[in-house]
């Protein structure tokens, strides 16, 4: 019997890829990435205001040219003998649709309304809702929030739906309902688009838009109206099931099917946020801590749904069953902003470069800058006093979600210098992730290991090695260099009946670990020491009172400020 194959495609921030992979040896054998190039071009994004929005049409073109360029440098076999694709997607990125699904920007009529686009994950521009949801959750006869940690975020559907048709009436007369990025371009796949009847994510549903079977599905008609009127009738117009990854959504229809030269035979499985397909491909088991460290982090862990029960854990994104597996409990956490911290630092820097000196040095300078000051940085000797910084320069996500927060540098003084804020930026994003292991920990959720994936776990040791330090666990990295992307194809290989569980799929299709970071004991006790001070930091700007013995007034008058 010859080889089955099927595809992954892993929709990031910046970024498509397609990956094909063998469903018996897990061996890639074709791949290719595309950028999104109205995003590139910074289009419909305003970052002072923190709004972040794409166009479908990126998604459209991205979907179609990273598939036919991973077939393209596969044999035409392999082509003949893939079964099944499925796709992973940032989120919650949701946007608006028409009665056929139509995402509003594919309309003349919208093609340049950033409102009619699917809005980023990223985007803040719903604080203002996601505060509402909260109040009204909070004094509710059900809190709603209960199974997402106690708190909605402006990064999650309801908040970005409510604030877009109460600020832009075209969208609100026009949109008949809305869908996020992971169950639409997968819909698109299958050819059935219906907002009614496409089969919606239980991931996406479950962590951003408050779905649980205990509530009957999506929160009540009286509590979406009270919270705004405007939102009457779209319940109905949503959905009420959800479905696992391991589910199919459809056949690949035949238009699809001869854009990519595929059969209609192929099985387009049910959609998943690229964090928890990236668990999958990074072969997450129960108890282990999935970090995915790129632009910002999403964390996963997974528990038997029995031994967690009803218990709620807080502050944290989401406990949704059947999130990463069937099953299991999926449980999400993460920072807004990781690499995005020192992509901001490189901006600084490169940014009067780019305007004194003209783009080809700046270019130059911005492609060596992170490698060059974190080398200078890994040398700098970790003392108790060194800076400290906040990680929260894209507001808060986990634990206890507030994205009006800001970042903070103290301890400056005229001998500081860019490679020792570059090391306090890594070792701020290091205690970031403390604070949410902490937080599990807290919460009585066992952490058995953790295992890194993403651009950050594969391209920096300097990172990963003081995030070991400063977690004292070790932490290995998962070989893939597209664990979403070989996460994504273990799901299709499901969906289309290949293999029987996640779990099957991961031991036939998993490439194991290539790095494994120990922390080092000479720095666990000086960063134990740095943490809490990162602590007292958070809790001056956040405007809290602290906990620990040292109050704020002692802190700022310590050497380190
Ligand atoms: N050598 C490096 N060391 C640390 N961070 C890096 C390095 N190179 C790139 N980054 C960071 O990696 C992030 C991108 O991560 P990646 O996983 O590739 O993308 P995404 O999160 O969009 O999927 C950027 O925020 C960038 O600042
Ligand atoms: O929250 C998420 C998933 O649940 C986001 O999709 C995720 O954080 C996007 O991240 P990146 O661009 O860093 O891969």
């Amino acid at each position: 019997m010859s080889n089955s194959y099927v595809i992954g495609v892993d929709f990031g921030t910046d970024s498509v890829r397609a990956l094909i992979v063998d469903t018996q040896t897990g061996q890639a054998v074709g791949t290719h990435v595309h950028n999104y190039v109205r995003w590139k071009k910074g289009l419909y994004c305003n970052p002072a205001t923190s709004q972040f929005r794409q166009h479908p049409l990126d998604y459209l073109e991205g979907l179609e040219a990273s598939i036919r360029g991973a077939l393209a440098n596969a044999s035409d076999d392999v082509r003949q003998h893939v079964v099944g694709i499925s796709i992973d997607t940032t989120g919650s990125t949701p946007g608006p649709v028409d009665e056929t699904g139509l995402p509003l920007a594919l309309r003349p009529d919208f093609a340049e309304n950033p409102n009619g686009m699917f809005i980023l994950w990223k985007d803040h521009t719903a604080n203002a809702e996601a505060e509402e949801i909260n109040n009204l959750a909070h004094h509710w006869d059900i809190d709603y929030t209960k199974y997402v940690g106690g708190i909605y975020s402006s990064e999650w559907f309801w908040a970005k739906m409510l604030r877009t048709i109460r600020v832009d009436e075209a969208v609100r007369q026009h949109a008949f309902s809305w869908v996020e990025h992971c169950d639409w371009i997968s819909a698109v796949l299958t050819g059935n688009t219906n907002p009614l009847t496409l089969r919606r994510s239980r991931c996406a549903a479950g962590h951003k838009a408050l779905w649980h079977s205990e509530f009957d599905g999506l929160p009540s008609e009286e509590f979406l109206t009270q919270l705004d009127p405007l939102l009457a009738g779209q319940r109905d117009r949503l959905y009420h099931d959800t479905y696992t990854s391991d589910q199919s959504m459809g056949n690949l229809s035949a238009e699809w099917a001869q854009k990519l030269g595929l059969s209609t035979d192929v099985v387009v499985g049910v959609g998943a946020f690229d964090a928890h397909m990236g668990a999958i491909g990074a072969e997450i088991e129960p108890y282990a801590f999935v970090r995915i460290i790129g632009t910002s982090t999403c964390d996963i862990l997974m528990a038997p749904n029995e031994e967690i029960g009803h218990r709620l854990i807080r502050g944290i994104c989401g406990q949704v069953d059947g999130s990463v597996a069937p099953g299991m409990l999926g449980l999400e956490a993460g920072q807004s902003a990781f690499g995005d911290v020192y992509a901001w630092f490189a901006r600084l820097i490169t940014g009067p470069v780019r305007e004194l000196l003209g783009d080809e040095a700046a270019d130059t300078m911005s492609s060596q800058l992170i490698p060059h000051l974190s080398a200078q940085a890994e040398q700098l000797p970790v003392t108790a006093n060194d800076l400290i910084a906040l990680d929260w320069i894209n507001g808060r996500r986990t634990p206890d979600a507030n994205h009006t927060l800001k970042a903070a540098i103290t301890g400056l003084n005229l001998g500081t210098d860019a490679p020792k804020i570059f090391k306090a930026l890594v070792e701020a994003t290091a205690f970031g992730s403390r604070s949410i292991v902490d937080r599990f920990l807290q919460e009585g959720v066992p952490i058995s290991k953790v295992i890194a994936i993403g651009g950050v776990a594969k391209k920096s040791p300097f990172v990963m090695q003081t995030l070991a330090n400063v977690l004292n666990k070790p932490i290995q990295v998962a070989s893939s260099d597209q664990a979403c992307a070989l996460g994504a194809a273990m799901c299709a290989a499901v969906a289309a009946g290949i293999h029987p569980t996640m779990e099957a799929a991961q031991q036939a299709m998993g490439s194991g670990f290539d790095a494994e970071y120990q922390p080092r004991p000479e720095q666990v006790a000086t960063y134990e020491t740095l943490y809490q001070k990162y602590l007292q930091l958070g809790a001056f700007v956040e405007n809290k009172p602290v906990s620990s013995s040292q109050s704020i007034a002692q802190y700022a008058q310590s050497e380190s400020l």
